[in-house]
């Protein structure tokens, strides 16, 4: 309940203040260069903070006829008003106080940060501006307060809060990570502007200063340089000085310190009267300086910085709340209809978007589904099937919707029995990988209504889709469902492209019809990798076919496809002539890009799974790569022998091993030669090399069968321990 309160005030409090703040922020940014441009400017002097206010009076009497009063500022320039016979050093200027010479004129502030001084402080709208500015700089600070709580929840406590945060390349982790490097700067931030805006409005206790009076108890006459008082201090803490009008006793040195005033009598230097600041001018001060960065650049830079960081956060922010909102859940059918029901643990949308699939999956295939989250988990009158699909958080806990799961599930009667899946979404970076999923598991064994097919859940690493699609793949043959289920997660509308079609090559042999399109990118230029999925819509058709693609030599789209007599699509494409053109959309299939880091690399694949391996076995990489490739006759190799033997050639290929499954030859599927190659399987698997696997969905089958056979007979962790790893990586059909 809490964690939903801080959440949702969290969102609300940037929303109400997202404007004033992205105008703050920019702003901000800027203006926090102020300071070091400052320290930048000539009359600069280095360490003037440390000279003793006797040396400087006693530099300035001697060097000037009369001295009326000094200022230090935030940067420890030193101004000096001054009488002399001199023209050109009379007046008001900035002085070296170390030998009391002038260093420059005294310049109005730069246009330029005048002009954002006022923008940041009212947005130009005068006194509401100031008030609006003021009140979100109130909101920012309860906005990172907020957020703390929320990091504190996620992370699994307050003590876990500066445990190490997992990267797993998400948007969240840059947003928590950053937040809590910059949680402090931004709390002074927003907590000095806002202290500022309640002085600016009069909002602050009125106290008053505290005067204590002393008599000058010395007679003696002493020379300035020798006053106690100004030995003792330094320009550190002097704001300014007034010098006596006359030499009348009566006329006294006024020294103003950053937390008191000091009256001091000129011919004795005693201290005739303190006037102590109440803090809330103390206070207002240091909110002044904290706020600037004035008189220190590391501050300055720290504030620039944080600005950014806002803006970023401003942007995480709204990404993080649009994925949430988009993973809202609308239900076609009610709990009381459904035969199907989908229960969801997720924080941040990702284990719901995987949910929302299989629901509307399930609607095409005309079944009656329902969707919610764990936490409403309740009785079903007619469901046959339970999916629990559920990530975990904190240090193997349940995500926000789900904590109410566990008892929910103890305490609700089952009307009528039901089959029941778990399914985890975790990360192996976490040591208790998919607890939550795993403590589910347990639970619903131990109820007598529910029947659970699966010893363990399926637990899936990173989100990885393809595992949950084969998963349900699997899981709907067993039901007898025909269920299709997208080869990719549903993304945004992808840009149509125009090829062109430069070659294409057909192969018959006594089976089927395979051919070969190469295709060249008119405009606009698309960048693409093998492994991509290019999208064809036929003619007169709606819904889009995804074909695994490859690359040749020159950088040319290849297409691999066997024609089916009655494939809309397959005849289409092998009805293209040669120049002629064609839309198509490209999809990024990043989880079937060739591996960066792999040393060793084994493709396998059969049939036209070789398209994308065609591109691969042409990249520049230092990884060693092993084909093999199972197909039906010697006829089929004819398509594609040519870029093979180049890659061999050019060695950017190491090893090729063809199989037929109609020829006469010693092996028949690609599973054979990979038995043969055991000891290159497990060399590859163990020096965390990859495997990828394209074809059809029974090779995949059988080459994990195989896997599963020599990961158990060379002592190797199980085969799934490979997949969640990445190591093993598939696009099959
Ligand atoms: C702060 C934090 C803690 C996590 N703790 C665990 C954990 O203990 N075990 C685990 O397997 N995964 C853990 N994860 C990974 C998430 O479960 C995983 O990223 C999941 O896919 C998120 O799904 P969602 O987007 O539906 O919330 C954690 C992630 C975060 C950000």
């Amino acid at each position: 309940m809490l964690n939903k309160i801080w959440r949702y005030s969290h969102f609300y409090l940037t929303v109400f203040s997202f404007l004033f703040l992205l105008l703050a922020s920019i702003t901000g940014c800027f203006l926090a260069f102020e300071p070091i441009q400052k320290k930048l400017q000539p009359h600069y002097i280095e360490n003037a903070e440390d000279i003793s206010v006797a040396q400087l009076i006693d530099t300035l009497k001697n060097k000037y006829d009369e001295v009326l009063d000094v200022e230090v500022d935030k940067n420890y320039f030193v101004k000096a008003s001054v009488f002399s016979m001199e023209n050109d050093v009379d007046g008001q200027f900035y002085i070296n106080p170390f030998n009391g010479n002038k260093i420059a004129n005294i310049k109005a502030k730069g246009a330029f940060f005048e002009f954002l001084t006022n923008f940041h402080r009212s947005l130009f709208l005068k006194t509401p501006g100031r008030i609006f500015v003021g009140i979100s700089c109130f909101l920012l600070f309860l906005i990172a307060i907020t957020g703390l709580l929320l990091a504190i929840k996620r992370q699994g406590g307050f003590w876990k809060f500066c445990s190490k945060i997992i990267n797993d390349k998400s948007i969240q982790y840059n947003h928590v990570t950053l937040g809590r490097l910059l949680l402090i700067p931004i709390i002074i931030l927003a907590l000095s502007g806002t202290y500022l805006s309640m002085e600016r409005f009069s909002l602050l206790p009125e106290i008053k200063s505290i005067v204590t009076q002393q008599e000058s108890v010395s007679k003696q006459t002493i020379p300035f340089s020798d006053f106690p008082v100004f030995n003792s201090t330094t320009l550190n803490d002097v704001k300014k000085i007034e010098f006596p009008f006359s030499t009348d006793e009566e006329d006294y040195f006024i020294l103003y310190l950053k937390d008191k005033e000091l009256t001091i009598h000129q011919k004795t230097g005693d201290i005739v009267q303190t006037t102590h600041y109440p803090f809330t001018k103390i206070l207002s001060v240091l909110s002044f300086n904290l706020h600037t960065g004035a008189g220190s650049i590391i501050w300055s830079l720290v504030l620039f910085i944080s600005s950014l960081a806002i803006l970023y956060f401003m942007y995480s922010g709204s990404i993080i709340a649009f994925k949430r909102m988009r993973s809202k859940t609308k239900n076609k059918y009610n709990a009381n209809q459904a035969h199907f029901v989908i229960l969801i643990g997720s924080e941040n949308g990702g284990t719901k978007r995987l949910g929302k699939t299989l629901q509307q999956s399930l609607i095409k295939a005309g079944k009656k589904v329902f969707l919610d989250d764990l936490n409403n988990y309740k009785s079903y009158p007619n469901i046959k099937q339970l999916i629990i699909i559920t990530s975990t958080y904190g240090d193997g806990e349940p995500p926000n919707n789900a904590n109410l799961f566990l008892n929910k599930l103890q305490e609700t009667e089952i009307s009528n029995p039901f089959t029941c899946h778990v399914i985890g979404l975790g990360s192996l970076s976490y040591s208790k990988f998919c607890e939550f999923a795993k403590s589910i598991q347990n639970q619903v064994v131990l109820q007598n209504q529910i029947t659970v097919p699966e010893k363990n859940p399926l637990l899936i690493h990173n989100q990885n889709y393809e595992t949950f699609r084969n998963w349900v793949l699997e899981w709907a043959t067993s039901l007898n469902l025909n269920l299709e289920i997208p080869k990719l997660l549903a993304s945004k509308k992808q840009k149509e492209t125009v090829f062109k079609v430069v070659e294409k090559q057909n192969i018959i042999d006594d089976y089927d019809e395979t051919f070969k399109l190469t295709l060249k990118s008119q405009k606009p230029r698309r960048k693409f990798f093998p492994g991509d999925l290019l999208g064809v819509t036929p003619p007169n058709e709606t819904s889009e076919r995804l074909y695994s693609i490859g690359k040749n030599s020159k950088g040319d789209l290849l297409m691999s496809i066997k024609k089916h007599s009655h494939g809309v699509c397959s005849n289409y494409l092998n009805d293209l002539k040669l120049n002629q053109e064609l839309k198509v959309t490209i999809q990024k299939n990043k989880a079937f890009h060739f591996p960066k880091k792999s040393k060793q690399v084994i493709l396998i694949a059969n049939g036209t799974g070789i398209a994308p391996f065609l591109g691969m076995i042409h990249q520049k990489t230092k990884a060693t790569i092993n084909l093999y490739w199972g197909t039906r006759t010697k006829t089929s190799e004819e398509l594609y022998k040519a870029q093979i033997l180049e890659a061999l050639q050019k060695k950017t290929l190491q090893t090729y091993d063809v199989v037929f499954s109609k020829e006469e030859s010693p092996y028949c599927y690609v599973q054979d030669i990979i038995a043969r190659d055991e000891k290159d399987i497990v060399k590859t698997l163990l020096s965390g090399g990859t495997i990828m696997l394209c074809g059809l969905i029974t090779m995949r089958d059988g080459v994990f069968l195989l896997l599963e056979k020599i990961c158990s007979r060379n002592n190797l962790s199980a085969l799934e321990v490979y997949k969640n790893k990445g190591q093993i990586l598939t696009d099959c059909y």
